[in-house]
């Protein structure tokens, strides 16, 4: 069981400074109103959607942090937010991370 990425407090204005760019460069955008990145991923069907799904809830589970999604058919939306901070934290930032790693390989 890995322990919890990262503690749950908001990021600091720096903190969004250093680590947003490389998230906004990959298309996670802020969410209007909240304190939350969101994403949408279009896969070439649903098995390939729902598989990268099952990889993301297995690595959530390990890191005790959860997306909010949305799936029909081949497309997947995630909103990641951290609800002890009611906003963005460093486990959002690590768990989009993983995320794109297994967007990529699920091309
Ligand atoms: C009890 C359990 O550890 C907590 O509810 C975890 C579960 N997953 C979570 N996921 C997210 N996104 N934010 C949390 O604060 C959070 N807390």
């Amino acid at each position: 069981m890995q322990g919890r990425a990262g503690k749950a407090h908001r990021l600091s204005a720096e903190e969004r400074d250093q680590l947003l760019p490389n998230l906004r460069a990959v298309g996670w955008n802020e969410v209007e109103g909240r304190d939350a990145i969101f994403k949408q991923f279009h896969f070439k069907d649903f098995n390939r959607a729902f598989g990268f799904m099952t990889r993301v809830a297995l690595q959530a589970e390990k890191l005790d942090h959860h997306p909010e999604w949305f799936n029909v058919y081949n497309k997947v939306h995630i909103t990641l937010s951290t609800h002890e901070c009611a906003g963005l934290s460093e486990r959002d930032i690590n768990l989009a991370s993983f995320i794109e790693q297994v967007a990529v390989s699920m091309t």
